[in-house]
């Protein structure tokens, strides 16, 4: 277990900073650019253990992909040319590597095997293969398919309309990409909004779908180009960051040259509802993405309800709204959530276990959780539960907490953030006695 104790003595918070590229882009650059025909650049990359997972998937297919820091170049040969995995194809932790690459692996012509770390292994996997079944992909695994691993055996998959019931841009885009490379048209019915990556970058890989109110539809057997890209900064990751200006007294600090994708910035809404000291503009558009900055300074904050459409909006940042929360006048619900419960680990559960480790008045429920503010935290001995976000907001809670705070397997953080504590760092106002 890689242990690290905080204690940070500040005076508060300061500077600029760039975070690493955004994990969903990052995946589906490799995805696509493997899929694509000619030599891919991806620049800004985010080089963290989950988008590696993507690549040696498909490395294992007979792409050649060439590293250098966050650039990575892809020499992509078309679908035709990818071959059989001789080993198992091993997804990691990644949820979004495992449910996109079923929709890529159902249709290939070769078996394939896959399987996940113990998280992973606990995630449903029912959402991508029941869909993927009615377009006559022949997939078996443990529990009739629905937990990894997974066995992908050659069919030949025709297009399908499918009314999604789960709120999820892994199963859409694991549909899409199935569409993509199967008979036929495809029509992928949201059930509300959610990440629109796939869609916004597909096109520039020469793959033309239409987006219709909540139907996606794309035509298989297209031809993907390669595309060079620099991929945005993740705002899931400065998310993190944004809460810390926010709760730490005599802060200020930009984020420079983030993703605002209206799909992802629930966050600055979120903050901005709360009573934050925050601004945000967009100042480039990467292809369709907007990308921005965004400054944050320390903030009265008020508690507030968080539910229903801006849900998905927002997954990833919960566990860091719910350390915001707890220093925000008044309750803070959040609800229409339980998507938490089947992530790295059980969202819900773990805040609610750390947060009142260290003091706070927090309380689980089914699909969210009831905050009350505002509360003065304790440090404690925290267990990120190998989960990368519950680690990060226990980082983060470390710069306002009495006391010390030691995380324990801190690695979990280079799954989607490898120089978070760098960043951390170097932000910091030191005290000088
Ligand atoms: O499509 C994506 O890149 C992702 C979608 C979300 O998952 P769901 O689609 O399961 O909600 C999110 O939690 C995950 O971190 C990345
Ligand atoms: C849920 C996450 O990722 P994934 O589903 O790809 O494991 C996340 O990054 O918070």
């Amino acid at each position: 277990m890689s242990e690290i104790e905080l204690q940070p003595a500040i005076t508060g918070l300061s500077g600029e900073l760039e975070v690493p590229g955004d994990k969903s882009i990052s995946h589906r650059a490799v995805i696509f650019s493997s899929l694509s025909e000619g030599t891919s650049t991806i620049d800004n990359f985010l080089t963290g253990e989950d988008c590696f997972r993507t690549v040696e998937a498909f490395r294992q297919m007979g792409v050649k992909i060439d590293e250098d820091g966050s650039r990575i170049t892809v020499h992509g040969k078309g679908v035709q040319a990818l071959t059989a995995p001789t080993q198992p194809i091993y997804f990691g932790n990644s949820g979004t590597t495992a449910r996109l690459l079923s929709g890529v692996l159902a249709a290939l012509p070769f078996f394939t095997t896959a399987y996940g770390d113990a998280s992973l292994s606990k995630r449903p996997m029912d959402r991508v293969v029941v869909p993927l079944k009615e377009m006559g992909a022949v997939i078996d695994g443990r529990e009739s398919a629905s937990l990894l691993p997974i066995a992908f055996s050659q069919a030949t998959l025709t297009g399908v309309r499918h009314e999604l019931t789960v709120r999820s841009a892994q199963v859409k885009s694991a549909l899409l990409l199935a569409g993509l490379l199967s008979n036929g048209k495809t029509t992928v019915v949201e059930k509300g909004v959610t990440r629109d990556h796939t869609e916004k970058l597909l096109p520039q890989y020469g793959v033309e779908l239409s987006v219709s109110g909540s139907d996606i539809t794309i035509e298989g057997g297209q031809h993907l180009t390669a595309s060079d890209l620099k991929v945005p900064g993740d705002i899931s990751s400065a998310a993190f960051f944004m809460v810390a200006a926010a709760i730490t007294p005599n802060s200020q600090i930009t984020i420079k040259n983030v993703g605002l994708n209206e799909t992802r910035n629930g966050i600055v809404t979120a903050l901005l509802k709360m009573g934050a000291e925050l601004t945000s503009t967009v100042h480039t558009y990467i292809g369709e993405e907007p990308v921005g900055d965004v400054t944050v300074a320390s903030s009265s904050l008020h508690g507030i309800t968080l539910e229903g459409e801006m849900i998905p909006n927002i997954i990833d940042e919960i566990p860091i709204l719910a350390l915001a929360a707890t220093q925000a006048e008044g309750t803070t619900v959040i609800k229409d959530a339980k998507e938490l419960r089947v992530k790295e680990t059980d969202r819900i559960d773990a805040v609610v276990r750390n947060l009142r480790k260290m003091g706070a008045e927090i309380e689980a429920r089914e699909d969210g959780m009831v905050i009350q503010g505002r509360q003065t935290l304790r440090g404690n001995v925290l267990d990120s539960f190998g989960d990368h976000r519950i680690g990060m907001m226990g980082a983060i809670a470390s710069l306002i907490s009495d006391g010390k705070v030691v995380i324990t397997d801190k690695d979990c953080i280079n799954i989607s953030y490898p120089p978070f504590f760098k960043h951390l760092e170097s932000l910091q106002k030191k005290k000088t006695s």
